[in-house]
């Protein structure tokens, strides 16, 4: 058993890592390449249908082996079976975190309370596939017998984000011909836009809410109802119109929601990692359930290679251990997200819901203070365009950013040679970041191209690029529903095992409670129903009465 007793960062294992970097700190990447012909052959790996190039990061196999120690002595063997064996891996909720169940096949056996879970998962799958039949062939119809042709999801965060990056990424796949809209904010447009352009008749609601409790859902909701039965539809209507998908079946009940039409979940999923439950019916309705099914394997495909293979070649490991070293060890305070193709737009976001959200805690798993600094921001965006806004800093600011970019080998839209085009710019991005531009460099092209001597060395300092920017390149031959699983699951684990290192509970997310309590104290305030004493202080009081004489209240 490793000694997990130690302080993170009086670990023998983190001391060696510290006086690694030290040595490391002085060579750049290009004298590793230099000095390593088959660099870029070895830092490969291949598992569930993607293929990670980490040659571009401030590394040696010792770091390789240093990262392994740390990860090991931190119990990440030990921790990594308790998630996939219904252990109590979210000890402030006191619960499991069995997203991995959601995709397992049915033959297999996980215990909740002694209980096997499995048949649970695969007959909500078998209900979920029951209903998208049911509406692709049009035997699911509106109250007045016309075929359904949109679908909003309502929710927001974890009942949201992943959903939607799926749905859109996956746009090739998209059979049945349900269009489908999400509504996440409580902002008025976002409910309003969507309605503009939907019929009443042909549309379905999903009100997607792990726990049934959140606002910005519940109000969505509730205009969602009222508009439709302002145009045209009744209470008995609303059995054909409006879904749930919820632990809390009591309120969707409540909220006027048929038992029949609200599809379960558990506890034991965290909203963050549920877009595998039925929160994931958008995806399945605008996909086809085949296409979920081949989303949820490509993910078990992944679970897979992650339980069962050593931490030297573990994808999510090494993309883990990558980011504790740089945030740790480096000093980087933030890691960039590029998704070179536009399918992938909302990579970014569903990716600081789940890294930020689960790793953002300063304090352990068992409430002492953490030893070490822990998540790091999560940004980034669509490659190109990220290369005309914001890799300038990545180029020339004076901050560390370790970057993923993620790329597929085949697009899905041969135009032209823009696919080329678009990967020629991830690998010129890439060896950019890496090998950088010296001084003399820059001084010797500004000669070569007529300038004066006085003016090129004038303006080289403005052209030198330091390089050293770590990066990974994340291929797969291409987006497929499971590639994407697979990509979305290394994720989940990549954040996992950097939660298990600085021993934080990534299931949970005491921290966002405070500003709904408040939240909830201002409301009234705003509305006049409360007006005595003060919301918290002066700075709130004054704005809330801003807010009043401008909106006549
Ligand atoms: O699914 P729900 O219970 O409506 O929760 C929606 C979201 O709201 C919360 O505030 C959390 O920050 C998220 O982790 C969660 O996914």
């Amino acid at each position: 058993m490793p000694d997990n007793t130690a302080a993170l960062t009086q670990k023998p294992e983190w001391q060696a890592l510290i006086r690694h970097q030290e040595k490391l700190a002085e060579t750049p990447m290009r004298d590793l390449f230099r000095d390593d012909p088959t660099r870029a052959t070895r830092y490969l790996i291949e598992a569930a249908g993607l293929t990670l190039d980490f040659s571009r990061n401030r590394l040696t196999d010792d770091t390789l082996s240093a990262l392994a120690d740390l990860a090991r002595a931190c119990g990440l063997e030990q921790r990594t079976e308790a998630l996939f064996n219904g252990g109590i891996v979210n000890i402030t909720e006191n619960r499991p975190a069995l997203h991995t169940a959601l995709r397992q096949p049915a033959d297999t056996d996980v215990k909740v309370d002694g209980c096997n879970i499995m048949p649970e998962v695969h007959s909500t799958l078998a209900r979920m596939e029951q209903l998208v039949e049911a509406i692709h062939s049009g035997q699911h119809r509106g109250h007045t017998g016309k075929r359904l042709t949109d679908v909003v999801s309502i929710g927001i965060g974890g009942s949201f984000l992943g959903p939607k990056l799926v749905v859109e990424a996956l746009k090739p796949y998209w059979q049945g011909g349900l269009n489908c809209h999400f509504v996440a904010n409580i902002d008025g447009t976002d409910i309003s836009e969507t309605l503009k352009a939907l019929d009443p008749e042909t549309t379905l609601f999903l009100v997607q809410s792990k726990s049934f409790r959140t606002q910005e859902t519940l109000d969505n909701s509730l205009v969602a109802r009222q508009w439709f039965l302002a145009n045209g539809g009744s209470d008995t209507a609303i059995a054909s119109h409006f879904m749930a998908v919820t632990t809390n079946i009591e309120a969707a009940t409540g909220f006027g929601i048929a038992a029949d039409n609200i599809f379960p979940m558990w506890d034991w999923v965290g909203g963050r990692y549920s877009l595998w439950s039925a929160i994931g019916l958008p995806i399945a309705l605008t996909l086809g359930m085949d296409h979920f099914r081949s989303l949820l394997a490509g993910a078990h495909a992944m679970d897979c290679h992650f339980r069962n293979t050593p931490a030297e070649r573990n994808l999510p490991v090494l993309m883990a251990m990558l980011s504790v070293w740089y945030n740790n060890f480096w000093r980087a305070g933030s890691h960039a997200v590029l998704p070179y193709d536009e399918y992938l737009k909302h990579l970014p976001e569903h990716l600081q819901q789940l890294d930020m959200e689960s790793n953002g805690k300063r304090v352990t798993q068992h409430g002492t203070p953490v030893d070490a600094t822990t998540g790091p921001i999560l940004w980034g965006g669509v490659g190109a365009n990220g290369q005309h806004a914001y890799h300038q800093l990545i180029h020339q600011g004076t901050r560390l950013i370790p970057a993923d970019f993620v790329i597929p080998l085949k697009s899905h839209n041969p135009v032209e040679h823009h696919h080329a085009t678009l990967f020629a710019n991830c690998l010129s991005q890439a060896r950019a970041m890496m090998a950088g531009k010296t001084r003399e460099e820059a001084v010797q092209e500004l000669r070569d191209s007529g300038m004066a001597e006085a003016a090129a060395q004038t303006l080289a300092p403005h052209k030198a690029i330091p390089g050293n920017q770590p990066s990974n390149i994340l291929m797969m031959e291409q987006l497929t529903p499971e590639t994407l699983g697979a990509l979305v699951a290394l994720y989940e684990h990549r954040t996992f095992v950097q939660s298990v290192i600085w021993d934080v509970d990534c299931f949970d997310q005491w921290g966002v409670e405070l500003g709904k309590q408040i939240g909830n104290e201002i409301l009234p305030r705003l509305l006049g129903e409360k007006s005595d004493g003060t919301a918290g202080d002066s700075a709130t009081d004054h704005l809330i009465e801003r807010f009043r004489s401008a909106n006549g209240l």
